[in-house]
């Protein structure tokens, strides 16, 4: 035999980073009302103005994040040639699952020069830790823009939404000016916020909607010229990454995936052209790393809920109802190192959180002649599926 590796040649990808998730295109796509409406958003940092707060909202891969990160290095590139603007810092933070004093301590130490002395994970509040913040900023000065991705799974958001925007006025910043960025794919989000910070943090709303089967096209080929060698790339798998992307997601990161995942299975079989039958058979798999992305934009209780419920129907222990999916709950959340949400309306909640997404099904049931009705629930995809995509999430944790 051969030497191992000797004889592979990269014959399908010219740059196989392109189709990554974390590649950040050069150009953007097909978002020009959406580019338009956030350079209108944040047109008064060129002129030295305090900048609005911008609230982002849209469906999975729909460009939110490629879209802010473009916008954010073109404003800068931007200050960076008008006098009367100033700095801009941009820090982006991922709230997923953080804490109010998690985010606040990040920003800190984001700003402190390298090699000072790090702010403390525990034992100080959130008004120490936000009095750092603005100490670090007034330092820097200039104008700063925090992003928080996610921000619906930022516990008590609220208090930090109302924080911010008041900073200045308030006086706990002179020489730094700040605005805010919340990026969300739950609509109900802006629901959960008190009036005061709907006011302040909704002053641009900009919502992104799904792709269309001819818009991912027209992104899909445009990354597939860099991605592949030439010639190796049907046009009718591009195609059908595209139409079938459109018809579920809307979102161009599963077009993206099922492209280079079908790029991936082409290569394996040793075939020098991506067709569509290997378009097909990417399909699984990426349905599969769905199921794990759609399960880890849930909150930990969200998905400590969902763990409950997949534990009972593994059990054969489903249709359940509330109760006995919160006592389940209590246990699974106590066996991954959580205190367990206290109130039965809570869970409740999770439940019917769970039940809109079309993680369970319901069954209402009513009783007696007076009427009393109570309801059970199911799983609706195999446990078997949120067992394996819950242990991806922890295993990302830890
Ligand atoms: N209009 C576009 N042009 C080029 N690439 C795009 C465009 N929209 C999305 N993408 C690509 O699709 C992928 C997903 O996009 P992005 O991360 O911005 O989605 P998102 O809306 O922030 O999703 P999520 O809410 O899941 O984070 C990224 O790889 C991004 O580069």
């Amino acid at each position: 035999m051969t030497r191992p590796f000797s004889d592979i040649r990269e014959t399908i990808f010219a740059d196989k980073e392109v189709l990554s998730e974390d590649y950040q295109p050069d150009t953007i796509l097909e978002r020009d009302d959406e580019i338009s409406a956030y350079q209108d958003a944040l047109k008064d940092v060129l002129f030295g103005r305090n900048p609005s707060n911008v609230f982002v909202y849209g469906k999975t891969g729909v460009g939110k994040t490629a879209v802010t990160q473009y916008m954010l290095q073109a404003l800068q590139e931007e200050t960076a040639t008008r006098d009367e603007a100033d700095d801009v810092h941009v820090r982006m933070y991922n709230c997923n699952r953080g804490s109010v004093y998690g985010a606040v301590r990040t920003l800190v130490n984001s700003l402190r020069e390298d090699g000072a002395e790090q702010f403390p994970k525990t034992g100080l509040s959130t008004e120490v830790a936000l009095e750092s913040l603005y100490d670090e900023m007034d330092r820097i000065g200039g104008t700063f823009l925090f992003v928080f991705d996610e921000i619906d799974h930022l516990s008590d958001a609220d208090s930090l939404l109302y924080e911010f925007p008041r900073a200045r006025s308030i006086g706990h910043l002179t020489n730094a000016k700040v605005g805010v960025i919340g990026i969300s794919n739950n609509y109900r989000f802006r629901d959960s916020l008190s009036p005061k910070v709907k006011d302040t943090l909704m002053e641009k709303e900009i919502s992104f909607s799904p792709y269309d089967a001819t818009e991912l096209r027209t992104i899909l080929h445009d990354r597939a010229a860099d991605a592949f060698t030439e010639g190796s790339c049907d046009e009718s798998a591009i195609a059908k990454c595209a139409a079938l992307a459109a018809r579920d997601t809307g979102g161009a990161r599963q077009a993206l995936d099922l492209l280079r995942t079908g790029g991936d299975i082409a290569e394996s079989r040793g075939d020098a052209v991506v067709e569509d039958d290997h378009i097909d058979a990417a399909r699984e798999t990426v349905q599969r790393g769905r199921v794990t992305d759609k399960i880890r934009d849930q909150t930990i209780h969200g998905q400590l809920v969902l763990e409950a419920v997949a534990r009972l129907d593994h059990a054969g222990d489903t249709p359940a109802r509330s109760k006995e999916i919160r006592e389940r709950y209590e246990m699974v959340a106590e066996n991954h190192g959580h205190e367990p949400l206290t109130t039965l309306k809570s869970v409740q909640n999770h439940l019917s959180d769970l039940k809109m997404l079309g993680f369970l099904s319901v069954t209402e049931h009513n009783v007696g002649k007076r009427g009393g009705s109570y309801y059970t629930y199911e799983l609706t995809l195999d446990a078997e599926a949120v067992f394996d995509a819950r242990e991806t999430i922890e295993r990302e944790r830890s």
